[in-house]
């Protein structure tokens, strides 16, 4: 008997029914259509995934991977997103947006004498950051001396936490576009975001806040201010997280991944080499979509980029992927 479902033709074994003896393919219309629906998903229904600032190194694993999330639903996933220039803009109007660190730098809140050595800092050790020349392990000391420079110089400061809102809505932070779209599905779907971020705790919680989307499905890691009775910084709380150190920190939190250890998908935003590993405190992890933003230095590290993430943004200002993803994976269709 010939047979066929959506995509195969085959002929039923009349000596065991259960055994299927496939045709050439070329042959059936059924596998024409197949191979007309190949990589259909990532080229039409997500028609986002087609424009030319997205790369994608193996469509057809990513297209199993979104296939896979959408099957299981929006109670099997989460979201584990980096900050600064992730869920921030890199630029806007050609100029670049402040990081968390960067919003106090340019603030009242510090002296001139800060700002002109944390501008010291920052031009000496970004650079480092983003090198692609550079190892990850020649990178980590550099890192923790760059952080650590820049806490100690905060810290003198006597910043006030109850100063720091006023900051916030005086600097030029800006979350990306489409960013309510992408909040506003999390929360609708209860779909977890977990914001795991070198920046500043303290500050990313205002940014959300000030911009309405700090809704009670969004967690956050990240390096927090420790104030003293009279709301004063005295210091930076416990583990400090760089750009390179992620993995680590996901595994010392692990209290924060517990109760999401029941969604084995995870769709991860992140803007560096070192966010790949952001998910690495999920243990039973199963469909893991990686998605890059590719912000600086685009033809030094497109290689590097498009080898490590799945899919790959470049000098893309907006969330219009990660959403259309959602999407995709949340409707019942
Ligand atoms: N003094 C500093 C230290 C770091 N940065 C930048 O912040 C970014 C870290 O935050 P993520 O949310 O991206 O993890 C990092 O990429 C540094 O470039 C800074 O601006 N000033």
């Amino acid at each position: 008997m010939v047979c066929s479902d959506a995509y195969v033709c085959y002929t039923v074994c009349s000596s065991n029914p259960k055994k299927k003896i496939f045709h050439i393919p070329w042959i059936y219309v059924p596998v024409r259509n197949a191979l007309a629906i190949w990589h259909q998903l990532t080229k039409y229904e997500i028609s986002e995934l087609a424009k030319p600032t997205v790369s994608i190194r193996e469509r057809g694993r990513v297209e199993e991977i979104i296939r896979n999330m959408h099957r299981a639903g929006p109670g099997a996933l989460q979201v584990i997103s980096d900050f600064d220039m992730t869920l921030t803009r890199f630029a806007h109007n050609g100029v670049r947006c402040p990081t968390t660190h960067n919003i106090l730098h340019n603030s009242t809140l510090i002296s001139e004498d800060c700002k002109t050595k944390m501008a010291n800092l920052l031009s000496t050790y970004y650079p480092i950051e983003i090198d692609d020349s550079m190892s990850v392990e020649e990178k980590l000391p550099l890192m923790v001396e760059w952080w650590t420079c820049a806490h100690d110089l905060l810290v003198k400061q006597k910043i006030k936490k109850d100063e720091l809102a006023q900051a916030v809505r005086e600097s030029d932070a800006m979350l990306r576009e489409g960013y309510d779209v992408f909040f506003h599905t999390l929360k609708q779907h209860l779909i977890p975001l977990l914001i795991f971020s070198a920046g500043v705790g303290d500050i990313l919680e205002e940014v959300i806040r000030h911009n309405g989307v700090f809704h009670p499905n969004v967690r956050v890691i990240s390096n927090y201010m420790d104030f003293d009775e009279r709301g004063v910084c005295q210091a930076f709380k416990g583990q400090l997280i760089h750009t390179f150190n992620k993995r680590e920190g996901a595994m010392l939190n692990h209290d924060q991944f517990r109760e999401l250890q029941d969604r084995p998908n995870v769709l991860l935003l992140g803007d560096s080499l070192g966010d790949l590993t952001m998910a690495d405190g999920v243990t039973n992890a199963q469909n893991v979509l990686r998605i890059g933003y590719l912000n600086d230095k685009v033809e030094d590290r497109r290689e590097a980029y498009v080898s490590s993430f799945d899919i790959v943004l470049e000098k893309d200002e907006s969330l219009d992927v990660p959403n259309a993803i959602l999407t995709y994976i949340t409707e019942g269709k």
